[in-house]
């Protein structure tokens, strides 16, 4: 059984990518993103300041904006349009989940498709499915990396995708897609669930269950992607599949921590330097 390591794989890109800036940066092209936060979620705070690090790490500018839990949903579209207008911001980041009282959908159509470096805008989605260049979502791209990194061959193989929120799970089945593999999505609604998983050659779990994925929804020598954090009994992270008793019967799969997770940051510093690729 192969571990994949997101940790070392995103550190391999973000060599990449400090790389690659220091030579637009002596070309004359600066990258900055605005980081907005909306409240204290401790979660939320560990995210955004890890995606401040990385910008620090590879050599993008960030500007902080860190607004009050009370912020109403008007001045939160006042300040994105002032970010869209600014030239020197390439990229916006507004980190999710918002407060109850502001609509997230209005927030993230607000943005810029220009700058959607989060790839959620329904123009970047839209892109995506029809195959044009744009902002991918940043962690079903971080798992195509993940596979594609670690040998794992996508072209013609059964993947199977449970969850399908419009963060990870639908945009996973567009990617996989492009990659040439046969892609079924199932849901809370899905019958004989056992049976779909049971037949992935790379199996995809997004469900936002704790440890839901045990080793009899796993067909022997299975690829196995774990999206979900959360804390176990003993507070430690862990995700949709329940690693101990399912690893033994993949040929790979990713840890939680140190899976997807550091990924996602990773595929968004790609996004950050993408905007000014061109
Ligand atoms: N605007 C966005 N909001 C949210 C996104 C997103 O992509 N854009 N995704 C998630 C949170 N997220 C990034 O924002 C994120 C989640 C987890 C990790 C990560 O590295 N996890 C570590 C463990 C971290 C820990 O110790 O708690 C791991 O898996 O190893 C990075 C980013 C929701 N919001």
């Amino acid at each position: 059984m192969q571990l994949i390591d997101g940790k070392k794989i995103s550190k391999e890109i973000k060599d990449e990518l400090k790389e690659e800036v220091a030579v637009l940066k002596a070309n004359g092209k600066e990258v900055c993103l605005a980081v907005v936060q909306v409240g204290n979620d401790p979660a939320s705070s560990v995210y955004v300041n890890n995606k401040k690090k990385a910008c620090a790490y590879i050599g993008i500018e960030s500007e902080s904006y860190e607004l009050a839990e009370e912020t109403t949903e008007e001045e939160l579209l006042l300040l994105i349009d002032r970010l869209n207008k600014e030239e020197h911001v390439n990229g916006i980041l507004v980190q999710l989940p918002l407060p109850a009282h502001i609509d997230e959908d209005k927030i993230i159509r607000a943005i810029s498709p220009d700058k959607d470096v989060d790839g959620f805008h329904p123009v970047s989605v839209g892109r995506l499915w029809i195959g044009e260049k744009g902002f991918l979502s940043c962690t079903p791209a971080g798992i195509i990396q993940l596979l594609k990194r670690s040998g794992i061959t996508i072209d013609g193989k059964e993947c199977v995708i449970v969850g399908r929120s419009n963060i990870v799970g639908k945009p996973m089945a567009a990617l996989l897609l492009r990659e040439n593999g046969t892609v079924t999505v199932t849901h809370s609604h899905t019958n004989n669930l056992k049976d779909i998983t049971k037949r992935a050659d790379i199996l995809i779990v997004a469900i936002g269950r704790k440890q839901f994925i045990t080793a009899d929804y796993v067909k022997e020598g299975a690829v196995v992607i774990d999206v979900g954090m959360h804390r176990d009994e003993n507070n430690k992270l862990c995700g949709d599949v329940a690693f101990d008793e399912v690893a033994e019967h993949t040929s790979a799969i990713t840890p939680v921590p140190g899976g997807v997770g550091p990924m996602t940051i990773a595929m968004l510093m790609n996004n950050c330097v993408e905007t000014v690729r061109k």
